[in-house]
């Protein structure tokens, strides 16, 4: 692109566009970063620069980029019936390929799909869908959420809700009323010596002490990302959600597993519930479920609670416009065919996952590296001050973190900043050879970092 065009969509982009999660003031006087195109796990920007993202786009692009396999069953679906609902009566053959190879794909008997544009709306769902569920067996007050302080689902008025993060519910007078949040299980930040399974197991009672504190009768369900990604990339110990769910099988409270980020390989698992164990009565799912291609989310629930709603819920007073989009329902389904018959899964979990983890622990040998820590092929670095001393962060929290991230990608390697700690997701298909140059390059960047810090 030349200069001149790109200084004018740059002027026409601060003049109209309201950038997601940015200053846009700010944004407005520096001129957007334009993205042009994308080819396995690199993208290029308007200025020519060639990135390797490490962070698959948000978290989502995981058979990466440039797959024209998509775009093909987009056009062709487009071109035979570019839209009708699910409303009246009536669907469209992908939509129901899709929920029944959900089902085939998720773990137990999540059999019930619940189509919707994003994770937000699928979380969106659950809260109405679960609170319908307990009302529907003369339960009304079985209505509280329980979800984890800095946990991520969302940016609806529910989704920001369930979510913990502070700074969100200060925007519009959040959470809304009946849910409550629970420490999140962070190591790094908050085990100090304990023994890793010791602590998992503490911060997991942590949801049996809230349970009791407001009454089981109260508790509709808890709701968790397996590996809360946003805040941080919190890996919990091994011990943390098997004790989950035996606390939520207890007291009967719905086990809700947000698997946005997690789902459809990140971990090297299909899904973050089978990578730690435990069985969730609902998922949520987004993102990896069209590699980001095209939008869409669903809400999968267990045959007790799709069998309730059947049986006594009536008429479902919940629906989107788009929930069950044909074109995106068969892009979903290309997607998975790709994950499917190329193995990327596996191939991730045998081959890519642990040299992943090699170089990552590598990294953490670096002095500005606190910890190294990794799950498949999501990771974070906590960058400090002094590494001999846990616990200690960089005053001004945030500032070192987007430093680092800036000068990456002057580097050409893009990860994500969330405070101090740099966040790892890269396509699922990255090769060994690719996973050596974002080393290459990160380590260059990390150095850099610190020569900036005086370090
Ligand atoms: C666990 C989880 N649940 C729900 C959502 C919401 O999905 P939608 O965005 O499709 O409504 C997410 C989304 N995750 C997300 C969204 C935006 C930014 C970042 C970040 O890490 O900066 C992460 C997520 O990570």
């Amino acid at each position: 692109m030349d200069h001149k065009t790109l200084e004018h969509l740059q002027h026409l982009d601060a003049a109209h566009h309201l950038h997601p999660f940015n200053d846009n003031a700010a944004l407005a006087a520096k001129g957007t970063r334009i993205l042009t195109r994308g080819e396995g796990c690199y993208v290029w920007d308007a200025e020519g620069h060639k990135l390797l993202d490490a962070f698959a786009g948000l978290w989502c692009v995981n058979i990466g980029y440039g797959r024209a396999e998509l775009g093909d069953a987009a056009a062709t679906q487009m071109r035979t019936l570019a839209y009708y609902n699910s409303f009246f009566q009536c669907t469209t053959e992908p939509t129901i390929r899709l929920a029944a190879e959900i089902a085939e794909l998720t773990p137990g008997d999540l059999n019930h799909a619940f189509f919707t544009n994003s994770g937000s709306e699928a979380n969106d769902t659950i809260l109405r869908l679960v609170r319908h569920f307990w009302a529907v067996q003369d339960q009304p007050r079985k209505n509280i959420f329980i979800g984890r302080h800095d946990g991520y689902h969302g940016t609806t008025m529910a989704g920001a809700s369930l979510g913990g993060m502070k700074g969100m519910h200060k925007q519009g007078g959040l959470p809304i009323p009946d849910i409550h949040h629970i420490d999140p299980p962070y190591p790094f930040g908050d085990a100090g010596d304990m023994d890793p399974e010791e602590y998992g197991l503490l911060a997991a009672r942590r949801l049996e002490d809230k349970i009791l504190e407001l009454g089981p009768e109260r508790v509709a369900a808890f709701i968790g990302e397996p590996i809360m990604g946003a805040i941080g990339v919190y890996i919990p110990p091994r011990s943390y959600w098997p004790e989950i769910e035996r606390i939520c099988r207890k007291y009967d409270v719905l086990l809700v597993a947000d698997e946005v980020i997690c789902g459809f390989g990140r971990t090297g698992e299909w899904f973050g519930s089978q990578y730690f164990g435990f069985q969730p009565d609902v998922m949520t799912i987004a993102k990896g479920i069209t590699s980001g291609y095209i939008p869409l989310g669903a809400a999968i629930f267990n045959d007790r609670v799709a069998g309730v709603l059947a049986a006594q819920g009536g008429e479902l007073a919940h629906g989107c416009t788009y929930s069950g989009h044909p074109v995106c329902a068969a892009v979903a389904l290309e997607n998975l065919r790709i994950l499917r018959d190329e193995r990327v899964v596996e191939h991730a979990r045998v081959d890519i996952a642990p040299y992943l983890a090699t170089r990552w622990a590598e990294l953490g040998e670096h002095r500005l590296v606190g910890e190294a820590r990794i799950a498949g092929l999501m990771g974070a670095l906590e960058l400090v001050p002094d590494k001999r001393r846990r616990g200690e962060y960089f005053p001004g929290r945030g500032k070192v973190g987007a430093l680092c991230r800036d000068i990456a990608l002057r580097h050409g390697l893009i990860l994500r900043a969330t405070y101090d700690a740099m966040l790892l997701s890269p396509p699922l298909v990255i090769t060994r050879l690719q996973v050596d140059e974002l080393f290459d390059k990160a380590w260059k960047a990390l150095d850099e970092c610190a020569q900036a810090l005086g370090k």
